[in-house]
């Protein structure tokens, strides 16, 4: 499959399909795998028709686009597109230990030394976009995914765009991970990705996103005026070393965040990292 991955004229007769992991935006994601070479891949099913209702093609072309041509070991692969009369399918890599998310909403929240760990390699796959001039805009526990060895990879590059840019298609779901420059509707650079690490460290050590407010504490608005306000307060239970992290990254001028080669020497990701030594505890 490594080599012929490229080849074209895939189609859903080379793939056995499996169960359904989980959706995606527009569309389900199966578990699928390659009939001659026995190789597991995941299968993002969406339906044409939807893509149109919803004005998404070219958002999706963009999608394919740049995801094919990365390859980083914290970046989930796009191996190959194809289509039918009524669907398109991406051939993605499939990351083993699923949806970070759910890992957090198990666990509750992180320790240092795992917070600083998926930091060190969110940090690293957005170098490597950076430096080829993409924007991811969307980090989220949601987009992220984890491989074999437990290890963090960036799945869902719906929203990334080539930097610089300002955003046209709306916005849907939570506003919680929006940086102020959105929140106003000004352009934006890839220091837009550093603002969205800045919000996942504090969500990842604490189990909420700083400026959420529920309905009661006044909804998206005050979400909204929270962000813009830089108002939030790390908890005690959070060590100096990481409040000083985030304030240097939930910073409103996009310039003055901590740049993602510094956010991987800060002092307490350096003391808190941990190297996946392949901890195969299955
Ligand atoms: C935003 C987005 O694309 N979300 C998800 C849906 C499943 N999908 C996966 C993608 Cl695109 C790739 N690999 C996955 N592995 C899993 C998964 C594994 N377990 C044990 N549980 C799950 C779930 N899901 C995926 C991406």
């Amino acid at each position: 499959f490594g080599g012929g991955m490229m080849r074209q004229g895939w189609s859903i007769d080379n793939f056995e399909v499996g169960r359904a992991l989980g959706k995606g935006k527009f569309g389900q994601v199966y578990l699928g795998r390659e009939k001659k070479s026995r190789f597991v891949v995941a299968l993002k099913v969406m339906f044409k028709e939807e893509l149109k209702k919803n004005g998404v093609e070219h958002q999706l072309r963009r999608e394919i686009e740049i995801q094919t041509h990365l390859r980083h070991p914290h970046i989930v692969r796009m191996y190959g597109v194809f289509h039918d009369a009524t669907k398109v399918y991406l051939i993605l890599e499939y990351a083993p230990r699923g949806e970070l998310y759910r890992l957090l909403e198990q666990k509750g929240h992180f320790n240092d030394a795992e917070t600083a760990t998926y930091v060190t390699e969110l940090a690293s796959a957005l170098i490597y976009c950076h430096e080829r001039k993409i924007i991811h805009r969307d980090i989220k526990p949601e987009n992220l995914l984890l491989g074999i060895y437990g290890e963090l990879k960036i799945a869902d590059f719906g929203w990334s765009v080539h930097s610089p840019n300002s955003r046209r298609a709306t916005m849907c779901g939570t506003l919680d991970y929006l940086a102020p420059e959105m929140v106003e509707n000004k352009p934006h650079d890839e220091t837009i990705d550093i603002w969205c690490l800045g919000i996942l460290v504090f969500e990842l050590l604490t189990g909420k996103a700083p400026f959420h407010c529920t309905d009661a504490e006044g909804g998206q608005m005050e979400t909204a005026r929270r962000i813009t306000h830089i108002s939030y307060t790390c908890p005690p239970s959070m060590s100096e070393g990481a409040a000083d992290l985030i304030r240097q990254l939930l910073v409103y001028l996009g310039s003055h965040r901590l740049p993602l080669k510094q956010v991987l020497a800060h002092p307490w990701i350096v003391a808190n990292k941990q190297d996946r030594s392949r901890q195969l505890t299955i």
